[in-house]
């Protein structure tokens, strides 16, 4: 094995589901190496006339059951070994949601944040560029992830279909709806932990009406999120975002916030009449305070290991819904697993946004469009199946949701190598 310790942590977290799934040694094997990397270094003329070059990689981490599928991310840690434990992790995800793809990812060393609208467009062209042979359709499909948007991906698609002399909207997906982006694809991650939410809740006869939540993260996922979870009762209790978070515990007025953070930029308690916002009783807390809250619900929804050895132990919610990928370091998890708190995973939880991701490049292939309304549906109807197979796992071997959802996605993986 090389010098991959992301890698390597990211395959050992499987050790527990292996007993019980039905792979081959073989096959186990296999998955611990990505089938190829790629590193390309980029280079782009900057504003001020200077060239710079940058390190790039796209990793293609088993395509046994379908095309390689995973976002792009700019970020200045990433590296291949984290690359490429993000695309083992999509291959997981995929056969768990049953999307005819394998898993892959892509990621820039760059801090998006200091180059200008220019500059981002040349280094994203650069990067598809360099790695046109690599993607493909049929081959690798790219998505946004940390850093990387809707502008971004249209970028790229422009930047293949030239090279390819042909429009290509299916290399690609998270583009604008104008260039064959999906209705439902911005809002579809928040959609499918909703429905992840409510269907494992109902489990433990939890209902919305008696179940506080705290969300961490009032970004794209998390704002919408909690917007659904208070339209059908839940009380969110409390936001944050990077400066901090907000406390109340009657519950806070989420549409208001909403509108508040859209306008200022800023998290703030509010309640909203007309144009006018009140601010209401609230604490001002930290993002360390929101996580150990005494609430039914806690969600993750911003950065990767939040809850880790150190704080496991302080945190009181009953049920933890991963949204952000890796927010719990797997010794957080055996802590959990201890004090009976149930966490339910990541790659369930927000795998809405590879599922309409699946939607958009099946709608650019077949050249129809569907309706928000459609993609909806379908995509409640594919989290449900997923969701409910998933328990059904965890109930017949009485282990975690986290094994669970291996177990099921290591028997498709299985299943699938065998035929081939
Ligand atoms: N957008 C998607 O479709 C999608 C799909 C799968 C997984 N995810 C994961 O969900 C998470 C959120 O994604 P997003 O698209 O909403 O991102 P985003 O950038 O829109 O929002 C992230 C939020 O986290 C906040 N934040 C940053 N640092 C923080 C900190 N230290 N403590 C608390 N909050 C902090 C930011 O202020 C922001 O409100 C990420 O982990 C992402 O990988 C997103």
């Amino acid at each position: 094995m090389p010098d991959s310790p992301l890698l390597t942590e990211a395959s050992s977290r499987l050790e527990p589901a292996l007993k019980y799934a039905e792979v081959s040694e073989e096959i186990i094997t296999e998955l611990q190496f990505p089938k190829s990397s790629l590193s390309v270094s980029i280079p782009v003329r900057l504003d001020d006339g200077s060239l710079k070059m940058f390190q790039g990689y796209r990793v293609r981490y088993n395509d046994n059951r379908g095309p390689t599928k995973g976002g792009i991310r700019y970020h200045p840690q990433v590296s291949l070994d984290e690359v490429e434990s993000l695309a083992f992790w999509m291959t997981f995800k995929c056969a768990l949601m049953n999307l005819p793809y394998g898993g892959g990812k892509g990621g820039i060393t760059v801090n998006a944040r200091s180059l200008s609208k220019g500059e981002l467009e040349r280094l994203s062209r650069g990067y598809i560029s360099a790695i046109a042979d690599f993607i493909g359709p049929d081959k690798d499909i790219p998505a946004p992830d940390m850093y990387t948007n809707a502008t971004i991906m249209g970028w790229m698609m422009d930047q293949y279909s030239t090279i390819k002399r042909q429009i290509t909207p299916g290399v690609v997906t998270g583009k604008p709806i104008s260039m064959g982006g999906s209705q439902g694809r911005e809002t579809a991650t928040s959609v499918g932990a909703f429905e992840v939410i409510n269907t494992l809740l109902a489990k433990f006869e939890q209902t919305p009406q008696k179940t506080t939540v705290a969300i961490q993260g009032f970004g794209n996922v998390g704002a919408t999120l909690a917007q659904l979870l208070s339209q059908v009762g839940y009380r969110v209790v409390a936001v944050s975002d990077s400066q901090g978070g907000i406390y109340a515990s009657k519950g806070l007025d989420i549409p208001s916030i909403r509108r508040y953070k859209f306008a200022n930029q800023g998290l703030q308690a509010v309640y909203c009449e007309n144009s006018v916002c009140n601010i209401v009783e609230h604490e001002v807390i930290s993002n360390a305070d929101l996580l150990k809250l005494d609430v039914d619900v806690l969600i993750p929804a911003a950065l990767e290991n939040q809850i880790t050895r150190e704080n496991a132990n302080q945190i009181q919610a009953k049920y933890i819904f991963e949204v952000a990928n890796g927010p719990t370091t797997s010794e957080a998890d055996a802590i959990l697993e201890e004090n009976e708190c149930y966490v339910f995973p990541d790659i369930l939880v927000n795998a809405g946004g590879v599922t309409v991701s699946y939607f958009e490049w099946v709608q650019n292939r077949s050249g129809y469009y569907w309706t928000a309304e459609k993609v909806n549906q379908r995509l409640k109807e594919r989290m449900n199946i997923e969701t409910e197979q998933t328990w059904s796992i965890a109930q017949e071997f009485s282990v975690s949701m986290r094994n669970a959802c291996y177990i099921h996605a290591l028997n498709r993986l299985g299943e699938t190598r065998t035929s081939r």
